[in-house]
């Protein structure tokens, strides 16, 4: 059997298309644009490609887009100068600042520094909170994408055996906690999980948040299961011509595909999403802000 392919390019375009129309119908309404501000510290160049992609998103559903490049050897007081004054900008209804941070800048306190209401990554540690209790959150743009498609895939995932591998605070966590929302058996793997493949092999949803290309082998995955690649990895395409590279996720995807039940390809599943996500969120804030009806479908 060969898997059913979780298109997420195609799911992040019909995302985008709600929250469009949602955000039409507040500015001609409520005469209202959502605005989203994303700061960049430094030159990294696959951050930058991210924040261009971004921007430019944004603009396309027809919110506000505001970008902050700062150079790398910016100061933690600049930069939280800055957070202080996208907090205090009402027409700003979500900051994202774009990680990771160059090494001498403080990643907890900056997030933290961020109004929790405008954090539309979901990182803030009372979002963090909110989130572990069951409040009402700013919920982590790639998790929130990776439910969405499994809500879509299976309805409803009530009982089911979720691993996540990974438990980092962006991804693997977050993950965890909202499949435990959703009810389901929840197992977060990592690197001293023993006997890893036999954790995974009684995954029902088994999502890789891991950061290591092609990791997750074929019979690591119980038959039937929907398999959810968070990875980004960029390797080596001497195929493709000298010093070309290609992107692949966490999982063994030739394989894999002929074991799950559904999968997400790399590239194509969830990165898309987390855009689209992010798009989402900054709506939900602005929604949230002026006391309007929140969007419905795009929250968790
Ligand atoms: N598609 C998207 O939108 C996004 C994709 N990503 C991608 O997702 C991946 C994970 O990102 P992120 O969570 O930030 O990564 P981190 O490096 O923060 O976390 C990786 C996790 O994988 C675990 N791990 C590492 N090696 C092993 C191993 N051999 N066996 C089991 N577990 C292992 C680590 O365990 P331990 O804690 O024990 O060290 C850690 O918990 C990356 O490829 C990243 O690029 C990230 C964000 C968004
Ligand atoms: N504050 C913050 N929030 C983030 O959400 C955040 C971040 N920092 N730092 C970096 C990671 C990574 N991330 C991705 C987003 C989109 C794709 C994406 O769209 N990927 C395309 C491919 C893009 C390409 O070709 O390079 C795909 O998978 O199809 C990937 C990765 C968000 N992150």
């Amino acid at each position: 059997m060969t898997a059913t392919l979780i298109d997420g390019t195609a799911f992040a375009a019909t995302v985008r298309e709600k929250v469009a129309a949602h955000v039409a119908r507040l500015k001609e309404v409520q005469g209202v644009t959502p605005g989203l501000a994303v700061v960049l510290v430094g030159d990294d160049p696959a951050s930058e490609v991210y924040v261009r992609s971004k921007g430019k998103q944004t603009v396309g559903v027809g919110m506000n887009s505001y970008e902050h490049r700062l150079p790398a050897e910016t100061s933690e007081t600049e930069l939280l100068d800055l957070i202080a004054r996208l907090n205090a900008d009402k027409d700003v209804h979500g900051i994202l600042v774009q990680l990771p941070l160059p090494s001498h800048l403080d990643e907890s306190l900056v997030i933290n520094a961020i109004d929790p209401a405008k954090d539309v990554d979901g990182f803030h540690i009372s979002n963090v909170g909110r989130l572990g209790t069951g409040q009402k959150a700013m919920v982590p743009c790639t998790p929130l994408g990776c439910l969405m498609m499994l809500r879509d895939q299976l309805g409803n995932l009530s009982g089911l055996n979720a691993v996540v591998i990974g438990r980092s605070n962006i991804v693997g966590k977050p993950m965890a906690q909202l499949l435990l929302g959703d009810s389901c058996t929840v197992t977060i793997a990592h690197s001293r999980t023993k006997d890893l493949p036999d954790v995974a092999r009684r995954a029902d949803i088994l999502v890789a948040a891991v950061g290591r290309p092609n990791f997750v082998q074929g019979d690591w995955i119980k038959p039937g299961a929907t398999v959810i690649d968070v990875g980004i990895n960029r390797i080596p395409a001497p195929e493709k011509g000298e010093g070309k590279t290609r992107l692949v996720g966490d999982v063994d995807f030739v394989a894999a595909r002929e074991v799950a039940g559904a999968i997400t390809p790399v590239p194509g599943g969830v990165g898309p999403m987390t855009i689209a996500c992010l798009l989402a969120n900054t709506l939900t804030a602005c929604c949230r802000a002026h006391g309007f009806a929140e969007p419905e479908g795009l929250t968790a």
